[in-house]
């Protein structure tokens, strides 16, 4: 149901591994990627930094707080969100975002545009390099596989490509507890993305489902190494809905689990309109910032949040 594609068909045979893109954001707005170009030992390294990260005592990760930062980014301490807004249960996880990284100098910085902030760092000395080398890295991947996407869609297979080019992504390490096996507990509740692609690296440890459309939760399979890609709401509105994005959830997991997501999100200035030969449209334009601000205003509860 999930389909696992593999990078050296992408080297090999782009419209054949278009086409089996194509049909898995179809079906199941999810597959996972093996054979990908992003090292083991860069994985590892992203690991181990996020490990120091957690590890750091609260009164280090507090001046990083997400919850004093108008452009998403920081520490979200355990407690602060709730992805599933219907269920009245805060995720048992904590966080922490980096964004486009920009110097202070940058124009659009100094003018406050939305999104366009500088990232705060925690006094870790090897920190800064490997996340920010990580998310170069799969930035290039992201934007690797926008060509597909254009491909399978019709599209010129450059055509993301202005749209990607200081993009709204998020580089989020995440870390969760062992469950407790309190009433209700949740990793991470039942949500749909907001961007355009995911592009989500586990260590292993079992937790994360997804919910296809008319079907029941299913664990996603664990393939070491790969990983797991999916489809954005934003992706499913710029489709007008030919691509989905499906909802999924971490269970409290046996022993603490760790993730580092990668969400891929357009230009702020993008303008999201159904893409070319896609019907008519069934929503009206939206830049990306709007689009993305609406729905993290969304998830950030300012009740739990301390
Ligand atoms: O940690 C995971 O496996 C998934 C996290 C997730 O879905 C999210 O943060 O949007
Ligand atoms: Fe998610």
């Amino acid at each position: 149901m999930i389909p696992v594609l593999d990078w050296a068909d992408y080297e090999k045979d782009l419209p054949g591994f278009a086409a089996a893109l194509g049909k898995a954001c179809r079906e199941t707005g999810f597959f996972l990627l093996a054979g990908h170009p992003i090292a083991p030992g860069l994985i590892r390294q992203m690991f181990e930094q996020a490990d120091a990260f957690f590890g750091l005592p609260d009164d280090e990760k507090n001046p990083l707080s997400i919850s004093n930062n108008p452009h998403n980014r920081g520490w979200a301490r355990m407690g602060s969100e709730r992805l599933d807004d219907t269920s009245g249960q805060v995720d048992s996880k904590e966080a922490f975002n980096i964004g486009l990284d920009l110097p202070a100098t940058d124009p659009e910085v100094q003018a406050g545009k939305p999104f366009r902030g500088v990232n705060v760092w925690p006094d870790l000395p090897m920190f800064r390099d490997v996340t920010l080398a990580y998310y170069d890295m799969v930035w290039a991947l992201g934007l690797d596989l926008h060509r597909a996407i254009a491909l399978d869609l019709g599209l010129r297979p450059d055509f993301f490509a202005r749209h990607f080019s200081a993009p709204m992504a998020t580089l989020r390490l995440l870390s969760y507890p062992p469950a407790q096996g309190a009433e209700g507990e949740i990793g991470a509740g039942a949500h749909t993305d907001y961007g355009s692609t995911t592009l989500l690296m586990t260590d292993g440890e079992a937790g994360l489902q997804v919910k296809p459309r008319g079907g029941d939760w299913t664990d996603v399979p664990l393939v070491p190494g790969a990983f797991v890609v999916n489809i954005g709401d934003c992706l499913m509105r710029w489709t007008n809905d030919i691509y989905i994005s499906t909802p999924h959830r971490v269970l409290p997991p046996a022993r603490r689990r760790r993730s580092i997501a990668f969400f891929l999100d357009p230009n702020p200035d993008s303008v999201i309109d159904a893409l070319p030969g896609t019907g008519d449209p069934k929503y009206p334009s939206v830049t990306g910032a709007d689009y993305l601000r609406s729905r993290l205003d969304a998830t950030y509860t300012p009740e739990v949040a301390s």
